[in-house]
């Protein structure tokens, strides 16, 4: 492998504008679901490095609302999950001075005449802290308390505060079909316009897919071949090799489509098709995105698949089928792995196939984008090579690692030397995030709650794209519900998936790439 690294020095970055100038003097985030999994595994830690990077307003309060009676229990457990998922040192003085500024405040979320409790809450933290009229409510909560939770705080005129300024991000999912989300929409419209509306999709915070922007609109070099002339076709995979890790419940009811691919890859895909927006502000982009979801035809069901683990192997460890999950179904039809082969039919795209997966208990953990070009117009050198990778010209492959090995390999053939002939072997130029830029810890949701505060909307999902992506995936997911899928367990735990999958890609003359990570 050909490497070209470049490692970026501290002081190469003084000349980058300071996040922290725009961040609000005062705030108080009101976190609901406050006991839950995602607030003490992303959502504190996150907060913790924020306010390590100094990017927190300089006066501000946590108020976490959950159900039970909790004191000084609640801080204590949140300090825990900040040492444990945050990647801090328990020595680490900010963590007492942080956990200060959090508290708890017990309420139903269904109590409506507790809101005014709640409300009386927050302003005498207000006062009491000097904190201006600036509050973020995040939803943290399981999806059916999002609408009485809005609903609630505008019944007590809590979705707006004089001179200040009043956001709501909404946790995933935003609905389970199209008619869900439409009326979750609306009930959230009812009370807060969109400008203040956050519907977070946590893979927008990760730094490699606002790469993805970077790469193709501050580089001259490759939007000139991004389209249907020069690209074959696109891969974009999400495999894990975890399992539903004890969400039986929850994912009985999801299902990887659902889960992910109708989300996260999807998100991903708009980044890597759109039109360069004519700025990078919220507007800009989101209408971009939109317009290259709505330029998806109705995705056939034929070109839909899917599949459930059975038992297998993953990483050396024997580990269960799905069906055998806790609180799982024997007999569940829940896909935990779904494929599609869609077009945009746009002037870049018409007739460039996309491919898209999902999927748990894969053979690795890789999210990763591959653009594979077309092959030169005339093949001067002999196909058939020396042996092993050279065997035949390959065509030039850019893949993009979303995650694990953060980075950007591109492919292409080089002379072998010395060997007789002209033998092309494929060799890659790397780019590694974690060599130039060092390793990072952050979650992905440092820079969504830093922007959500910040009232900037670029990265959150716009109410109309939601809605496009579910009017394409309702109809799939309607097929599927009303046919019980022909044989589950269909792929090995520990596999590339299920076969019909790879029969996916034969049909139009393609295969899935499964050699994902660093090349090496
Ligand atoms: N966990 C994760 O990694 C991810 C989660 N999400 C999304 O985040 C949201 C929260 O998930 P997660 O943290 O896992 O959920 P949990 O089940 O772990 O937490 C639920 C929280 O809601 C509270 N709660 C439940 N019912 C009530 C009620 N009637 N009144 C007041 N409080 C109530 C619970 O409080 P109490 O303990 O008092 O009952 C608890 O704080 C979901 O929408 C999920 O899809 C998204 C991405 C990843
Ligand atoms: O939203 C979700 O995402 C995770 C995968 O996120 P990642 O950042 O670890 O790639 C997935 O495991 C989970 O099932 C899903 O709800």
């Amino acid at each position: 492998m050909a490497t070209v690294q470049m490692r970026v020095r501290p002081e190469d970055l003084s000349n980058v504008p300071a996040a922290s100038e725009r961040i609000p003097n005062s705030t108080i985030l009101v976190i609901f679901g406050a006991s839950g999994d995602l607030t003490k595994r992303k959502l504190l830690p996150s907060l913790f490095h924020l306010r390590q990077s100094g990017l927190l307003p300089k006066q501000f309060a946590i108020v976490g609302v959950a159900r039970r009676p909790l004191g000084n229990e609640f801080a204590e457990d949140m300090k825990a999950g900040i040492l444990e998922f945050g990647g801090v040192d328990a020595s680490d003085p900010k963590i007492d001075e942080f956990v200060q500024h959090v508290s708890y405040y017990a309420l139903s979320f269904d109590d409506a005449a507790g809101y005014a409790g709640l409300k009386d809450e927050l302003d005498k933290i207000a006062k009491e802290k000097g904190i201006g009229n600036d509050r973020l409510f995040y939803l943290a909560t399981a999806p059916e308390y999002f609408a009485p939770i809005i609903e609630n705080l505008g019944a007590q005129g809590m979705n707006q505060t004089e001179n200040g300024r009043v956001g709501v991000v909404i946790e995933k999912p935003f609905g389970h079909d199209l008619e869900s989300a439409r009326e979750l929409n609306h009930q959230v419209n009812a009370v807060f316009s969109e400008s203040q509306v956050f519907r977070i999709d946590h893979y927008l915070g990760k730094e490699t897919v606002q790469n993805i922007l970077v790469f193709r609109f501050a580089n001259g070099i490759f939007e000139p071949i991004w389209n249907r002339n020069f690209i074959d076709h696109v891969q974009i995979t999400a495999a894990e090799s975890i399992g539903i890790e004890g969400r039986g419940p929850f994912y009985e009811k999801a299902g990887a489509l659902r889960d992910v691919l109708q989300n996260h890859v999807m998100e991903l895909l708009s980044f890597v098709g759109m039109e360069p927006p004519s700025s990078f502000d919220a507007d800009a982009v989101r209408r971009e995105k939109v317009k290259l979801w709505q330029s998806i035809p109705n995705i056939p069901i034929l070109n839909a698949v899917r599949g459930q683990y059975g038992p297998g192997i993953v990483d050396g460890k024997r580990v269960l089928g799905y069906r055998e999950e806790d609180r799982v179904s024997p007999e569940s039809g829940t896909e935990t792995y779904a494929a599609v082969h869609l077009q945009i039919e746009n002037w870049r795209w018409a007739g460039v196939p996309f491919y898209l997966r999902a999927g748990k208990r894969l053979k690795k953990r890789a999210t990763e984008i591959t653009i594979q070009f077309k092959q030169p117009p005339l093949l001067i050198f002999n196909r058939m090579q020396a042996a092993g990778p050279c065997t035949e010209i390959q065509p030039n492959l850019l893949s993009i690692r979303i995650q694990p090995d953060e980075g950007i390999a591109l492919r292409f053939g080089a002379k072998v030397p010395s060997a007789p002939g002209m033998a092309v072997c494929p060799v890659n130029m790397d780019f590694d995030y974690a060599q130039a830029f060092g390793k990072s810890t952050a979650t992905g949701y440092e820079r969504l709650l830093m922007d959500a505060m910040m009232g900037d909307q670029t990265l959150f999902s716009h109410r109309d794209g939601v809605e496009i992506n579910w009017s394409l995936y309702t109809p799939i997911l309607q097929a599927w519900a009303a046919k019980d899928p022909e044989v589950f367990p269909n792929y090995f735990a520990g596999s590339w998936g299920p076969d019909c999958a790879d029969r996916l890609l034969e049909r139009g003359g393609h295969a899935w790439r499964n050699k994902l990570g660093k090349p090496e």
